[in-house]
C-alpha cells in the first residue's frame, strides 16, 4: 500500500503536507515538519518586507475548530527563499512549496520576479485569500482581479504555481472560478483557506476571543469540512484534469484525507490539527489512511481518487 503522490510534476512518497501559516513561520518549524512524516512543506504566506502581523490573542482553538485573523505575520519572502534554497541542498530531488502574497499586483509581480532570481527549484503558491483595494472583497471574491492577476503571472512565471483558494458558496461562482482558473497552466489549485469573518464567543465574559477586527476571524478545522470538500470536488468537476487539486480544510484523521481524495484530491493539506497535535500528527494520519485503504482493497490513492459516487 502507497499513500505516494504526484503533484505540479514532482513525487511525493505521502500525500500529506501542512497548510501554509501553521507550523512554518520560521527554520524551526518548518524542519519539525520536514522531519516529520509529512511529504514536504509549505511555508508561510511571504511578503516582500516582514510583518509583525495583527496584536495579539489572534489565534484561538475551539472545540470544533480555531479562529484566527493573524495579519500574516512573517518573516519576509526572502528569509524563506533563503531557508529553501539551503534546504534544496541538504535534501536534493525533493520539492518544496513557496506561499507568497502580495497586497497588489504589482507585488505579486515583484515577488515572482525575486523567486525567479533565487534557487528556488520548488513550486510556488500564490495566495489569492489577500487583500485586495480598500472597498473591494478579498482578492479570491473579486473574479475579474483573479483573471487579471493569473494573465499577468503566466505572462512572467513559467515554473510550477498553484493558487490558494478562498470556500466558495454558490455553484455560479464554481462555474465562474474554473471557466478563469481553466484559462491558465495552473499547476494546481489549493481550497480551501478558512471560511473569512467568522465570529466565535466567550459567553462567561460574553466576549469575543481575538482582538483583531472586534473578534471577527477565518475559521478553521472540523468546522469547515464539507465546505473544504464540496470545493475540492466542485473544481474537480470542472477543471481541466491538468490542473490538480490540493485539498484543505477540516483534515483530523485518516478517514477525513480519504473524502478528500475521493473528491478528487492530489495532496491534503492539515492545518488546525497540526496546530493542536503537532507534526507527530502525520504518523497517525499515515497509519490511518493506509488502514482504511488495507480495508477496502486500495493499492494505491489512483484507486479511488476522484471516484465519489452519486445517488
Ligand atoms: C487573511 C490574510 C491576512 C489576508 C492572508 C493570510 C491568512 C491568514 C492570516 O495571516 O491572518 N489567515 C488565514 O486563515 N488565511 C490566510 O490566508
Amino acid at each position: 500500500i502507497s499513500t505516494a503522490t504526484t503533484l505540479a510534476g514532482s513525487n511525493f512518497d505521502n500525500c500529506m503536507m501542512n497548510a501554509s501559516g501553521v507550523y512554518c513561520m520560521d527554520s524551526d518549524e518548518l524542519l519539525a515538519v520536514e522531519n516529520s512524516k509529512a511529504a514536504t512543506f509549505v511555508t508561510k504566506s511571504g511578503t516582500l518586507q516582514p510583518r509583525k502581523g495583527n496584536p495579539e490573542p489572534r489565534y484561538f482553538e475551539t472545540e470544533f475548530g480555531s479562529i484566527n485573523s493573524m495579519g500574516l505575520p512573517n518573516n519576509g519572502v526572502d528569509y524563506y527563499l533563503d531557508f529553501v534554497s539551503q534546504d534544496q541542498i541538504n535534501h536534493p530531488g525533493k520539492t518544496y512549496f513557496l506561499s507568497i502574497t502580495g497586497f497588489n499586483l504589482a507585488e505579486d509581480l515583484e515577488l515572482l520576479q525575486k523567486v525567479t532570481d533565487s534557487d528556488f527549484a520548488g513550486v510556488v503558491e500564490l495566495n489569492l485569500s489577500c487583500p485586495n483595494v480598500p472597498g473591494k472583497p478579498q482578492t479570491g471574491y473579486d473574479f475579474e482581479t483573479v483573471d487579471a492577476i493569473l494573465k499577468a503571472v503566466f505572462d512572467v512565471y513559467h515554473k510550477p504555481l498553484g493558487v490558494k483558494l478562498p470556500p466558495y458558496f454558490d455553484i455560479i461562482h464554481f462555474d465562474q472560478m474554473a471557466e478563469i482558473l481553466n484559462k491558465y497552466p495552473l499547476s494546481y489549485v489549493n481550497s480551501i483557506n478558512s471560511i473569512g469573518n467568522g465570529l466565535y464567543i466567550n459567553d462567561d465574559t460574553e466576549t469575543v476571543v481575538i482582538k483583531p477586527k472586534q473578534g471577527f476571524g477565518g475559521i478553521g478545522g472540523e468546522y469547515v469540512k464539507p465546505t473544504a470538500l464540496a470545493n475540492v470536488h466542485a473544481f474537480y468537476q470542472r477543471l481541466n484534469k491538468d490542473i490538480q487539486i490540493i485539498g484543505t480544510g477540516g483534515i483530523q484523521t485518516g478517514k477525513d484525507i480519504f473524502e478528500h481524495i475521493l473528491c478528487g484530491a492530489s495532496m491534503v493539506q492539515v492545518g488546525t490539527a497540526l496546530m493542536v497535535e503537532g507534526p507527530v500528527i502525520f504518523e497517525r494520519l499515515t497509519a490511518e489512511l493506509e488502514a482504511i485503504m488495507a480495508e477496502k482493497g486500495y493499492s494505491s490513492i489512483e484507486d479511488f481518487r476522484g471516484k465519489l459516487n452519486y445517488l
